[in-house]
């Protein structure tokens, strides 16, 4: 019997002929052999920067239509509500009629209320998640900070809508800076923000436009807004959708994981110190990059997403605000560079931060209860932003059943129009292979693989290339493609395509 876990009577009372499942599952075999496959490979892959995109990945050799240019392990992983007692929780094996036989539940000492368990196809999978999360110790903590989120959500439901609020705290630490780990995963918006004060020869009450601000005046004002939500607990009443909850799950795996990842995670003594450097010496000498590892170096959105917010063109989440300007309204823009918890509270400008700040405030709270996590106690607001923003944009859905290669390739237009029918099984972060940019005309295709994603030359491709993948809807017309590229992803799509496509319609 696993120290970790009992597993459930229904494990318990398999008959002979399922004794089969104390092995690994057919998708667990399958991600081993992958994992040996790769463990000698070097992908064709280089990071460049280019202009107008950010970084990218370029072909380092020709490859051929169907040849592997890339391979990701996840780092953090979350199955969606709907499919979590019918999805491994290990190698996403989905069975939609049955739950699936093995169950790990936390260790009996936490709280009732804190009662959670994980959903494996196999002991081996079990066997894996449980070493992946640390050993039998850091796995019990993990589910009983899920089993904390768990018991609000119930709680809020039953109490319909009406949660204790976080009150009036302390701030994360005196200089503004987390407690715990201030190298990593620090939102974009950290900046000094006396720096941006002379510099922007402000005085701190008076008022700015947003959109006109420069990026490191943009980012100041959010880690203000952001002392200020954490300080006073705003918003934390709100209960995030179904969504956001997944999200916050994963932030959860993501944040347990890098914390537990330990000091195998800095780079080689003689890499450059740049992250670029070192992420195209290792994937070209060393095979794949560690995706602990590789999650500080993924972009974080916060700037971009708070723009986009408040931009007035934006038809965006905040079209429904009745008290939002419209573009004859908006300028110029007035915020109060140091505002306080009613204005960001009563302002249409201040819902901006709702949707994020209420799920900081369901982390927060679990992490609070959950014993053994680091920092204990408070979750610095920081540290939450820097992994809720850099899965903005970067992370992968987990659909069933993957497309087969085969299929992928046979397509004309690379098997990307998600004409197959799939199930949505939850989301995972990929921090290794955030580098492809989108194309609407792409040359690399993406499948999964048990738990990996394995992305495919769609076409020949020459060296120096670069490898673009779809971020989806290629298919639709040009208006539509890039206003919904912009919604979701918040850029002006660069690609071939979409410049042809538009030079027509002049
Ligand atoms: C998953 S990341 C890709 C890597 C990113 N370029 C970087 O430097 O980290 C997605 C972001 O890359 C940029 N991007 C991707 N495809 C693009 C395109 N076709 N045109 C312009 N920007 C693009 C956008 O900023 C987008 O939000």
């Amino acid at each position: 019997m696993p120290a970790y876990g009992q597993e459930s009577r229904e494990h318990q009372a398999l008959p002979p002929a399922q004794a089969a499942l104390k092995s690994p599952g057919p998708a667990w075999a399958e991600d081993r052999a992958l994992a040996a496959e790769d463990a000698g490979r070097r992908f064709p892959v280089r990071i460049e920067h280019i202009p107008g995109r950010g970084r990218g990945f370029f072909a380092t050799r020709d490859i051929g239509r169907g040849e592997t240019v890339f391979c990701a392990a996840p780092l953090a992983w979350s199955v969606s509500e709907d499919w979590a007692r019918h999805t491994c929780w290990w190698c996403f094996a989905h069975d939609s009629r049955r739950a699936l036989p093995v169950k790990a539940a936390p260790r009996q000492a936490s709280p009732r209320s804190a009662q959670y368990r994980g959903v494996f196809c196999s002991a081996g999978c079990m066997d894996e998640a449980v070493g992946a999360h640390g050993g039998p110790e850091r796995w019990a903590v993990y589910l009983e900070l899920l089993g904390h989120i768990e018991a609000d959500l119930t709680a809020h439901k039953a109490s319909a809508g009406r949660l204790p609020s976080t009150g009036s705290r302390a701030p994360p630490a005196a200089d503004g800076q987390p407690a715990h780990g201030a190298r990593h995963l620090v939102g974009t918006s950290d900046v000094d923000t006396a720096t941006f004060l002379a510099d922007a020869g402000a005085e701190p009450l008076a008022e700015f436009d947003p959109c006109e601000a420069s990026d490191e005046q943009l980012a100041a004002w959010i880690s203000r807004v952001w002392d200020t939500i954490a300080q006073s607990g705003l918003f934390s009443a709100h209960m995030p959708d179904n969504s956001q909850r997944e999200l916050v799950r994963l932030i959860a795996c993501e944040l347990f994981i890098h914390d537990g990842a330990g000091p195998t995670q800095t780079c080689r003594a003689d890499a450059p110190p740049d992250w670029m450097g070192c992420m195209v010496l290792r994937c070209a000498s060393e095979g794949p990059v560690a995706p602990a590892a590789a999650l500080e170096h993924v972009r974080c959105n916060e700037v971009e997403y708070v723009r986009a917010m408040l931009r007035p063109d934006r038809a965006g989440p905040l079209a429904d605000v009745a008290d939002a300007p419209t573009p004859a309204t908006l300028v110029p823009l007035r915020i109060p560079q140091r505002p306080l918890a009613a204005q960001i509270e009563g302002s249409w400008w201040g819902r901006a931060f709702r949707v994020a700040a209420a799920s900081y405030a369901l982390l927060d709270r679990a992490w609070g209860r959950t014993a053994g996590l680091r920092p204990a106690g408070r979750l610095p607001h920081q540290r939450f932003r820097g992994v809720y923003f850099r899965e903005m944009a970067n992370s992968f859905g987990i659909y069933d059943p993957p497309i087969a290669l085969s299929a992928l390739l046979q397509d004309s237009d690379n098997g990307l129009h998600g004409e197959v029918e799939q199930e949505y099984l939850g989301t995972s972060m990929y921090p290794t292979a955030v580098y492809f940019n989108h194309s609407c005309s792409p040359n690399v295709a993406k499948t999964r693989v048990g738990r990996n994603m394995r992305f495919v030359a769609a076409a020949d491709v020459r060296l120096g290339d670069e490898l673009f993948i779809s971020y989806g809807c290629i298919s639709d017309p040009v208006a539509e493609r890039r206003s919904r590229l912009r919604e979701h992803f918040f850029f002006e799509c660069t690609c071939s395509r979409c410049a042809l496509e538009l030079a027509v319609k002049e």
